[in-house]
């Protein structure tokens, strides 16, 4: 009998750097910037239904049941294979929206993966990954699992194995609209792109972060804060702060001192997501 319920991770993504080279006709940045996922996140529960009615249960503050990225995901999927399915799904939400860290965008890829093994589809990663696209420029990493390099607007990924230390990330109270950086006048939009693999060291840099911190002083002061123990990071177009240990015990003492005035999490780096980890302890 196929598996008719289904609990998975839904993890956390940094951009270890992220450099801008240009702005395509459609809006759209080209970029090329290193993803890596943390061993946190979200997990998402699947019940398959056999009326074809999709239903997301938790209810999310500010996002319409419909726009949600779990549910556009799930009904593109059943319009695009056809499937008489419907499914029930709960999220336990503990990654920030607008931080940075994929949150929406690693849902939709957790929802296309595990409605595709519920549904029994027989997707290849190809397609999936298309699809997601569709969905955000982040999707495609989520789906394929493996840290990468991404050019393009994020979909051209080359998977990669950098170092997985220990992070502390700090999760200033705000939430950042990406469009909304992406659309400012002042962010750098003309790096030279790097043609040399693996990334040389000394292009660790995010080209967001002086337009972020200017608009958002929340994210100002995580980075001065946490810039006094270790080289303090942006991670997409924030609001999130991560600095990187040698050890979970020294990010966690680290932690110790940051939040007590603010809020954060120490997690590790993971070049396998655990939502694939997961996948394959099924097979
Ligand atoms: C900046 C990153 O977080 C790096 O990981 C992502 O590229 C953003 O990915 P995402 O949140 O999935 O972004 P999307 O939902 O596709 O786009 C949100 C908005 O950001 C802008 N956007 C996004 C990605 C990109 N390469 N160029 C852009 O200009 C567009 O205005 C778009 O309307
Ligand atoms: N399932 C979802 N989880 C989080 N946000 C969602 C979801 N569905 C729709 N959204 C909307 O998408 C917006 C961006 O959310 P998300 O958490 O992906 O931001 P982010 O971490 O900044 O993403 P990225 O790093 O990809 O730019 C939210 O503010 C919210 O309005």
């Amino acid at each position: 009998m196929p598996a008719t319920r289904l609990t998975l991770p839904s993890p956390a993504k940094l951009n270890l750097m992220l450099h801008i080279l240009g702005r395509r006709e459609d809006g759209y940045h080209e970029l090329q910037t290193l993803f890596q996922f943390l061993d946190y996140g979200d997990e998402i529960t699947f019940a398959v239904r056999d009326d074809g009615v999709i239903r997301l249960h938790t209810e999310f503050e500010g996002v319409p049941h419909d726009s949600n990225l779990i549910v556009k995901a799930a009904k593109k999927l059943q319009e695009q294979s056809g499937c008489s399915l419907g499914i029930d799904i709960w999220i336990d939400k503990i990654l920030p929206m607008g931080g940075g860290i994929g949150g929406g965008s690693s849902n939709a890829a957790t929802t296309l993966l595990g409605l595709n093994h519920l549904w029994q589809l027989g997707w290849d990663e190809d397609r999936l990954a298309a699809l997601g696209l569709t969905l955000g420029a982040d999707v495609p990493v989520f789906v394929r699992g493996h840290a990468a390099f991404a050019e393009g607007v994020g979909e051209k990924l080359t998977p990669v194995d950098p170092e997985e230390p220990w992070y502390l990330v700090l999760v200033p109270q705000v939430s950042v609209s990406t469009a909304e950086i992406f659309s400012d006048p002042l962010l750098t939009r003309n790096s030279p792109p790097i043609k040399v693999r693996p990334v040389p060291k000394g292009n660790s840099r995010n080209d967001c972060l002086p337009v972020v911190s200017r608009r958002y002083p929340e994210v100002r002061n995580a980075l001065n804060l946490l810039g006094n123990f270790t080289e303090a990071k942006l991670t997409g177009t924030g609001s999130c702060v991560f600095g990187g240990f040698p050890s979970k015990a020294e990010a966690d003492k680290v932690s110790a001192l940051l939040t007590e005035t603010l809020t954060g999490f120490v997690a590790k780096g993971s070049n396998i997501s655990m939502l694939h980890r997961k996948l394959q302890s099924l097979l």
